[in-house]
């Protein structure tokens, strides 16, 4: 079973490969949390695009290489490639960076929790790696009781 451990985001720098649906995902998640995130990907959403020209991250646009790990306190391994995302593994681990691999549980040192900020709260849900379905279903169980009531005459 996982513990649960709220570190501080804060100045950060968080390296994501790959920036597809995945990565879009965590990045949206990650961004309110005041790290700084650089992306490597040949291929990033639109959405993404949108958040590098308003300079809310950094976009390499090319593929992994290795070496990239260099300095990241956090790296997260979100490409489509098996292979790929084995690599950037090895690396981060051969530095000792915590790492997170989006297509092998095995692989993470942490894993990333369906969340949940609201009045004040950080709340992380995480099934353990077992069913991420049911991750996912109980953070927007949790989110439906943070919906405000309709005031009365409505
Ligand atoms: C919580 C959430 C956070 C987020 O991702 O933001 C999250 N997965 C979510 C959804 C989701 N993930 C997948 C599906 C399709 C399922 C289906 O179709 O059956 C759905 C459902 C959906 O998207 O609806 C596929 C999948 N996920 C992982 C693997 C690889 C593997 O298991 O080895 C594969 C197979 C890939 C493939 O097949 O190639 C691995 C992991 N996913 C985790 C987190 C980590 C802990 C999970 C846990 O707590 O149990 C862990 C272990 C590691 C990590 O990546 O951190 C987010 C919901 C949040 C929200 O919505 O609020
Ligand atoms: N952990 C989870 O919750 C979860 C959920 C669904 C799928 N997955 C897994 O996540 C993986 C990615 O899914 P997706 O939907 O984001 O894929 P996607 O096709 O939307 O995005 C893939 C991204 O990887 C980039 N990429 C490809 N080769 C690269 C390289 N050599 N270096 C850097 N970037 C590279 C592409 O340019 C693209 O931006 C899938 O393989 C799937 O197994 C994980």
């Amino acid at each position: 079973m996982r513990f649960p451990v709220y570190i501080e985001m804060e100045e950060k720098k968080v390296l994501v490969f790959g920036g597809g649906t995945i990565a879009t995902r965590r990045i949206h998640t990650l961004l309110p949390f005041g790290c700084r995130i650089t992306v490597i990907a040949p291929e990033i959403s639109d959405e993404l695009r949108k958040e590098t020209v308003a300079g809310r991250l950094i976009w390499h646009e090319r593929r992994y290489q290795e070496g990239d790990c260099g300095d990241a306190d956090l790296v997260l391994a979100a490409t489509d490639l098996r292979q790929v995302n084995q690599s950037i593994y090895r690396e981060a681990k051969s530095r000792q960076i915590p790492v997170n691999v989006c297509d092998c549980k095995e692989e993470c040192d942490f894993y990333f929790p369906g969340i949940v900020t609201e009045g004040g709260l950080v709340i992380g849900v995480t099934a353990n790696g077992s069913d991420h379905r049911l991750a996912r279903e109980a953070a927007e169980k949790i989110r439906s009781l943070f919906v405000p009531k309709e005031s009365p005459g409505k």
